[in-house]
């Protein structure tokens, strides 16, 4: 039966009143320790085995890498698939405080070849602006890189991945997680929309991930994406090691107004999520020059990811080349300014085309800087936590990778 596995989680169930009244947000399962949590892993098919992946090891990263560079997320028209590099997940899964024990494998037992993967990292969540439960935000794990190879699809491992990365992490006394996927399963949060802006029309049209306007020519095209040759906002420069407590406040600051937002608890945590890294995460920030104590006073930030796709059966092009817009806080600047040099930074990084959510305040800058929808919604979801009412895209302030 569709969902018979969503039925048994303390998931809100599509069959729940959505009347926001009687809803009591919170956990749905409550009064849980860490001491009745199971001590043994779930039971796999035979001849499967988990493992903890090493990510920390160059051959570590390199097998999940490889894992999701064949069999990870495509396109509703199986034409793209997401590629994140090796150095990209070394990052993603590795911020203060991660656990290896929380990037859970699934091997052959005899040839020993990694054929799934589930991960989760520690993160202070705060859901409702004023919710009493979250306002300081509930220390859950955000789930990604659900990974099962396209030949054991038919196996059903992904609930088996889900309640053994569930049963790991409720060891450490974490009970809520918060994860997205492209699919509506029970029941969504927030449903966003995802946006495009071309850098380089002239191969978005030839691998096919743009269509040439009606009553528009290729020349015409690309005229009309052409972006100024340098920025504008006065100050910008590319973060760096000091900037990283000033940020620390920016960002918290900024996010207190969204109903769905992480809580960024350290500068540690800052110089992890936003130290550029070259093809993996590129952060500017404005620099409004020297205060009275002579410190530099930074107001804006802008910052956005590398998440290419390999082009399925495209000879001429092997790989679309995606920035992907992570967190934005104009102060000085308008968004729409800020955002247009993130525009011109990504393609002097040679990025093909610029995608965002329509989260935050992305919405404001989509027309004018030539956004254009695409063709899927983005689901967020929190396992094991109960919202009064679903989310407006624009007070989800979480970006997942
Ligand atoms: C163009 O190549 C693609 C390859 C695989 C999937 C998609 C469509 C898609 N599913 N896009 C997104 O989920 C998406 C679109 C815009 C911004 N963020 C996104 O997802 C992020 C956040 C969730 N984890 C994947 C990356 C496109």
């Amino acid at each position: 039966k569709k969902h018979s596995f969503w039925e048994s989680q303390p998931v809100k169930q599509f069959s729940e009143e959505q009347n926001s009244e009687t809803v009591e947000e919170g956990p749905v399962q409550v009064n849980q320790d860490a001491k009745g949590v199971r001590e043994t892993g779930y039971a796999l098919p035979g001849g499967y085995e988990w493992c903890d992946c090493d990510i920390s090891s160059a051959e570590g990263a390199e097998e999940v890498y490889t894992l999701l560079s064949e069999n990870y997320v495509e396109d509703d028209d199986n034409m793209f698939r997401f590629n994140y590099s090796s150095h990209f997940l070394s990052w993603a899964l590795q911020p203060p405080g991660f656990k290896p024990f929380w990037h859970v494998g699934v091997r052959v037992i005899k040839s020993k070849k990694l054929v799934a993967f589930i991960s989760a990292i520690p993160a202070k969540i705060r859901v409702g602006k004023n919710s009493p439960k979250g306002k300081d935000g509930v220390s859950m794990v955000e789930i990604n890189f659900l990974c099962v190879h396209k030949k054991l699809r038919t196996k059903r491992l992904a609930p088996v991945l889900i309640r053994e990365i569930t049963r790991r992490v409720n060891l450490f006394d974490i009970w809520q997680a918060s994860y997205t996927a492209g699919v509506i399963i029970p029941t969504p949060l927030a449903t966003c929309r995802y946006f495009h802006r071309s850098l380089n029309p002239k191969k978005l049209i030839e691998v096919g991930f743009s269509k040439l306007g009606k009553r528009m020519t290729l020349s015409r095209t690309i005229k009309l994406h052409k972006l100024p040759q340098k920025t504008s906002t006065p100050g910008l420069r590319r973060m760096s090691k000091e900037d990283a407590p000033q940020v620390l406040e920016l960002l918290n600051a900024y996010l207190a107004q969204f109903d769905l937002a992480c809580l960024f608890q350290s500068v540690d945590e800052v110089e992890h999520w936003f130290l550029p890294r070259e093809n993996v995460i590129y952060t500017y920030v404005v620099d409004a020059g020297e205060g009275k104590d002579g410190k530099r006073k930074i107001t804006d930030i802008m910052s956005f990811y590398s998440l290419p796709s390999t082009i399925i059966g495209n000879e001429h092009h092997k790989e679309l080349r995606a920035a992907f817009s992570y967190y934005n806080i104009a102060n000085t600047a308008s968004l729409k300014s800020l955002m247009e040099d993130a525009l011109i930074c990504a393609r002097d990084e040679n990025f093909d085309v610029f995608n965002a959510l329509d989260i935050m305040q992305n919405a404001e800058f989509m027309k004018d800087l030539k956004f254009g929808i695409g063709d899927g919604h983005l689901q967020y979801y929190l396992y094991n936590w109960k919202v009064k009412k679903a989310l407006t895209p624009q007070q989800v302030g979480l970006v997942l990778l």
